[in-house]
């Protein structure tokens, strides 16, 4: 990163330089006076005005089209930081992959004085034409860059301070810059970082389209940075490492270079589908991330996608062997909603993720009067939005490029007589709200691309995560739906929350097994102690391994549990000294996080083993091999 300089030593150095012939070490950044080296290499006349043609208007639309895609993404974060830059007198600036200024806005007064330099819209700010500039030189460095006053090489431009990000897309691909200028007198202290913070973000939406053919991994160690442009996301193509962000980069010390070059195997220890049942994943530093897979390339963010976006199937049977669960209070939960289905209203459901909704809209399914006609599930996240519309409400024939040649009928009409779970409805696009409003309220469709209107029959249970009275609040989702769909609402509580776990778990475990698998009672303490952030899918894929690992009749102690839960929610079991020693080192790999946890155990039980060992769930023997000598021995 370029450092700054005192002004005085940069006219010096340009005197040294330009003057004598000399390079000024030390008194300009490296990176300046590597870029002084290669104009003056290329003959440029450091005292001229450089001649600088922006294109026609109209070419300038057309360049601007060519890049759609960067001004699309980048839009939100040019519109926030213009306002901020408008307060500083400063304008922020977007170019396309070769410093072509595809748009400049803020202050006007810094326009007008930017625009006597050709610092506008149409010109082209590469460094073989314009010398050393923040654009043009973070293009040839490929990372940020700042070039203040004299330190451009061009004598009139040291009127510009100048701090420029470049925008690379998924694949490691340059596609643009992002400049904050203003005035060379002001020193514009946070303007590097405020360009890095938006490309940061601008990079991060460029995964929203997804990757085609493409897993993408959303992974961070803090949960609670999951979703925002700081979580590292890796797109792998046939187990090789294809797309990353810069923070996924950064997590794995990787350089864009190597995209394509790494393995999956590589970066991670355990199969993806560890993160997909269980939301976490350790990887082959023995560090747990939290996160989630997205399937294959879609124009939107998914959720669970290992579940296709549409199913159509016939109503449940209660004697599976691995029927779901159901406790008293769900139990009338369900007999409540399932009147209230019957008398053809509609049910709502809310609960975080795999909490059960969809489970639970099966059994409501399965025990109402439709239960001989189908139960059509989409999930509203899944589907490219572009295709909800048709997919729900059907078309008629040649209604839209791309249509089958003889229509389709639509969800809405596959459900006849039965029931409809409009999975995810948080994420039903804003634009078609009014259309399934409608449709609930007329029971009546008419299919895109005309035809007649079909009347229809179907009972709706509708779940969703998220909470629609703050998307209604804050316009995301439509009021008089929300009304419509939110008539009965039934919350199913997440694990965390649930007032006999153990229960739940020898319950659920009885359900699996039918060979005689024990689990000890350590065992049964640390799965029960455990928050299960990915609720009964978590929980129930874990209990699935565990049958599916051991022989029957085997007995299941605590060694045989998923590393997450014999670290770190062990030391959580285990109060609050193992558990401070564990949270003050959330960076540290699992042996590490293990280690201090049977070390602050052992202290906390004045060194005795047996009740360390008991206290952290855990055998006396594994304690002993993993602590190795020094260890007081038992009486
Ligand atoms: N009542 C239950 N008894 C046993 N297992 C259950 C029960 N409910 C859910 N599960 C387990 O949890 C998994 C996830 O449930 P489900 O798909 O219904 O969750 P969800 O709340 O709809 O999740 P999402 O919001 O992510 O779509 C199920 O596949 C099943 O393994």
């Amino acid at each position: 990163m370029a450092q700054p300089q005192p002004r005085h030593s940069v006219g010096q150095a340009r005197r040294v330089f330009f003057e004598r012939g000399l390079a000024p070490q030390g008194q300009v950044p490296d990176t300046i006076l590597q870029s002084w080296q290669r104009c003056q290499r290329l003959g440029l006349e450091a005292q001229s005005h450089p001649a600088i043609e922006p294109v026609t208007e109209a070419d300038l639309r057309r360049m601007r089209e060519r890049h759609e895609k960067l001004w699309r993404l980048a839009r939100a974060e040019l519109e926030a930081l213009a306002t901020d830059a408008m307060a500083t007198g400063s304008i922020v600036i977007l170019t396309d992959e070769d410093g072509w200024i595809l748009d400049a806005e803020g202050s006007t007064g810094f326009l007008n004085k930017a625009g006597r330099v050709a610092l506008m819209p149409g010109a082209c700010w590469s460094e073989t034409q314009v010398g050393t500039n923040a654009i043009g030189t973070a293009i040839v460095e490929g990372r940020a860059v700042e070039v203040r006053g004299g330190e451009h090489y061009f004598a009139p431009h040291s009127i510009l301070s100048c701090s420029a990000t470049p925008v690379y897309d998924p694949f490691g691909h340059l596609v643009g810059v992002l400049d904050i200028s203003g005035e060379a007198s002001v020193h514009h202290v946070h303007a590097l970082g405020l360009a890095r913070l938006a490309v940061a973000n601008i990079e991060h939406r460029y995964f929203e389209d997804g990757i085609a053919d493409a897993q993408v991994v959303r992974l961070h160690h803090n949960p609670a940075l999951l979703g925002t442009a700081r979580e590292g996301i890796l797109a792998f193509r046939d187990g090789r490492l294809v797309a990353a962000s810069q923070s996924g980069l950064q997590l794995f010390g990787l350089e864009r270079g190597e995209l394509g070059e790494v393995s999956y195997h590589a970066l991670f220890e355990q199969a993806l589908s560890r993160l997909r049942d269980d939301g976490v994943l350790v990887d082959r530093h023995g560090r747990m991330l939290h996160g989630h897979v997205q399937e294959h390339g879609d124009d939107r963010p998914r959720r669970h996608s290992s579940r296709p976006p549409i199913t159509v199937s016939a109503a449940t049977r209660a004697d599976r062997a691995d029927a779901p669960l159901f406790d008293a209070g769900q139990d009338a939960e369900l007999q409540r909603a399932c009147r209230v289905l019957d008398a053809e209203l509609p049910v709502l459901l809310l609960g975080q993720t795999g909490t059960g909704k969809e489970v639970f809209a099966r059994e409501l399914h399965r025990r109402g009067s439709r239960a001989d006609k189908p139960f059509v599930a989409v999930n509203c996240a899944a589907l490219p939005e572009g295709l909800i519309e048709a997919e729900l409400f059907g078309y008629e024939d040649g209604a839209f490029t791309g249509a089958r040649k003889q229509g389709s009928p639509g969800l809405l009409r596959q459900a006849a007589g039965g029931v409809l779970f409009l999975d995810e409805i948080g994420d039903m696009p804003l634009a078609l709200q009014p259309r399934l409003l409608r449709v609930l309220q007329e029971r009546e469709l008419t299919p895109l691309g005309g035809g007649k209107p079909v009347k229809l029959d179907f009972a709706l249970i509708c779940a969703t995560h998220q909470d629609l009275e703050r998307g209604v609040a804050e316009g995301r989702f439509r009021a008089d739906l929300y009304y419509r769909i939110a008539h009965h609402c039934v919350r199913i509580a997440p694990l965390s929350d649930h007032p006999e776990r153990a229960r739940l778990i020898r319950d659920l475990w009885r359900r699996l097994d039918k060979h005689g698998r024990q689990l000890t009672d350590e065992a049964l303490q640390a799965l029960a102690g455990y928050s299960w952030p990915g609720n009964l899918r978590q929980l129930s894929a874990c209990l699935r391994t565990l049958v599916a690992l051991s022989e029957p009749g085997a007995r299941i102690g605590p060694e045989a549990l998923p590393a997450y839960l014999r670290s770190i929610e062990l030391a959580r079991v285990a109060e609050d000294p193992v558990a401070a020693a564990v949270t003050a080192m959330p960076d540290a790999g699992l042996e590490a996080v293990e280690e201090a946890a049977m070390r602050a155990a052992l202290r906390a039980c004045d060194g005795n083993v047996v009740q360390a060992a008991r206290r952290l769930g855990i055998s006396r023997s594994t304690l002993y091999r993993r602590l190795g000598g020094g260890l007081r021995k038992p009486n």
